[in-house]
């Protein structure tokens, strides 16, 4: 993008921090289609709103609790995404990976579980800025992500990826 971002990325902060959870297994990946909530109607991975005093981790283990009556195994933080909206609060994303779960994956109120191969993830019916960091994420790559939304468009987008990627993360 050549435009400059309109936001000051140093002092930025969200007012939602807010997690996402991939599961990867034989070469497939676990995505939900979300029934509530931001993003209802899209597909994505299982995640939500970070409660008072929880960790990222915390956060995530729960959701996949309770949306698809799963917890993860030995979660890995793999990137951050920050979400400078228009019309909803800002996001701060944690967003982690697992190879394995306990439990059965079981569709919820909040979501439908969808196995689906890494080759035929449906980004058309994902928020639009999956598409500039979940393939490099599925092949193993840290990343951090700045997004500028108006609506659900993004106008502008800065990706690293890396190392280099997770020392700018806000939170390890
Ligand atoms: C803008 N581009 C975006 N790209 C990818 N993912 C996005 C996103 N914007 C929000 N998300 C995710 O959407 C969930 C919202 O949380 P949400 O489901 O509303 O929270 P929670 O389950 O706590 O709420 P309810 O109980 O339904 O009120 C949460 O995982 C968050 O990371």
């Amino acid at each position: 993008m050549t435009k400059a971002s309109s936001v000051n990325w140093q002092t930025w902060q969200a007012e939602m921090p807010a997690t996402l959870m991939f599961v990867v297994r034989d070469g497939k990946v676990l995505l939900i289609e979300k029934l509530r909530g931001i993003g209802k109607g899209k597909v994505n991975g299982p995640g939500g709103k970070i409660d008072p005093g929880e960790t990222p981790l915390e956060c995530v283990v729960r959701e996949c609790q309770e949306e698809l009556h799963i917890t993860p195994k030995n979660p890995l933080k793999m990137g951050e995404l920050w979400f400078a909206m228009s019309d909803i609060p800002d996001i701060h994303c944690h967003v982690f990976m697992a190879t394995d779960y306990d439990g059965v994956e079981t569709a919820t109120e909040e979501a439908v579980p969808m196995w689906t191969a890494i080759d035929e993830v449906p980004y058309e019916r994902m928020w639009e800025d999956d598409a500039h960091w979940l393939p490099q994420m599925l092949a193993g790559q840290m990343f951090n992500g700045r997004f500028e939304f108006t609506g659900e468009k993004i106008d502008w987008l800065e990706m690293h990826f890396g190392d280099a990627a997770a020392a700018e993360w806000k939170h390890v």
